[in-house]
């Protein structure tokens, strides 16, 4: 049975998706995404599940720094999830002053705690479930908690299905230490992390590389280094697998102009197959390279 931490306490949205991607597996919490990964690191756990994005608040910083940082680690598998909150109080318990959440639970249910509860005062939490055992604990009256989590803790629900934006969803990803890659379906996904020097042109510079090859990216953010102020790291998702010819060739350039690292190349949750343009398909790529190695051998011009 594969060990799997995840970002927890129990009934976290993560630990949902942990059981989607891995089912059957043995699953560990953990009270922070940088211990969940660290767990894989220090080979506690085989993989780790972490959130990585949220349709409504972007990026989850933790991640992509807990990714960037460290020990290599590369992502074999992701999930999307739609997120709906509930909102869950002590049974009978009294005025509701304080409400408890993950930063970006409580940035998704702005409009409705103003509507519903305007004289609580919203509190950050490492997570949703954890803000629920500080419910149980007494150190907040509410939490704005994942629907699951009602199945973990002895609380009872002040209102289900809430949510500012209907449809949100938030992407998860299962994290390896470096080994074999999921071979390629025609519909993956790549995520690298690039860090170039800071002049004119750079952001610029990576993204043709990627252009003209006509990889068509799902997601760009940018993190600080943390270490030279204005300096960034250029997180970057796009269509493809690093085993295609012509996804090789687009990382061979990005390594040349960039400090890359390698992030995974995974099936799509969404089994989006990728856009491919007239003459940027794999097999152009091979008929490019035999043309050149037929020239180089004497046989073509
Ligand atoms: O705190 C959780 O339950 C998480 O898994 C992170 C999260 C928070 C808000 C929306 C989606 C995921």
């Amino acid at each position: 049975m594969l060990r799997i931490a995840y970002f927890g306490p129990q009934g976290t949205f993560t630990e949902q998706a942990a059981r989607a991607l891995a089912p059957g597996e043995d699953l560990t919490p953990y009270e922070t995404v940088r211990l969940a990964l660290q767990a894989v690191r220090d080979g506690a756990a085989d993989a780790a599940c972490v959130p990585i994005e949220n349709s409504v608040e972007g990026v989850v910083p933790a991640t992509l720094d807990g990714l960037s940082d460290g020990d290599p680690l590369v992502a074999t598998a992701e999930t999307i999830l739609p997120i709906h909150f509930s909102v869950l109080k002590r049974p009978g318990g009294g005025e509701i002053r304080t409400v408890a959440s993950h930063p970006h639970a409580l940035a998704q249910v702005r409009e409705w705690l103003e509507a519903n509860l305007p004289d609580a005062t919203p509190v950050a939490s490492s997570s949703t479930a954890a803000a629920a055992v500080g419910v149980v604990e007494g150190d907040f009256d509410a939490a704005v908690s994942a629907p699951v989590a009602i199945e973990h803790y002895p609380l009872e629900e002040l209102a289900t299905g809430v949510a500012d934006v209907c449809d949100a969803q938030t992407r998860f990803l299962m994290v390896r230490r470096p080994g074999e890659l999921p071979a390629p379906t025609g519909a993956d996904r790549t995520s690298i992390v690039a860090a170039a020097v800071n002049r004119t042109g750079t952001l610029s510079d990576l993204l043709v590389e990627l252009a003209v090859r006509g990889i068509n990216l799902t997601r760009i953010d940018a993190r600080p280094t943390r270490s030279n102020f204005g300096e960034y790291r250029f997180f970057i998702d796009f269509e493809g697998h690093v085993a295609e010819p012509r996804i090789v060739d687009a990382m061979a350039a990005l390594r040349r102009r960039s400090h890359l690292r390698f992030l995974g190349s995974y099936p799509r949750a969404d089994e989006v197959a990728a856009t491919i343009e007239d003459g940027a398909g794999n097999q152009d790529f091979l008929d490019a390279q035999a043309w050149v190695d037929a020239v180089l051998k004497g046989e073509g011009a």
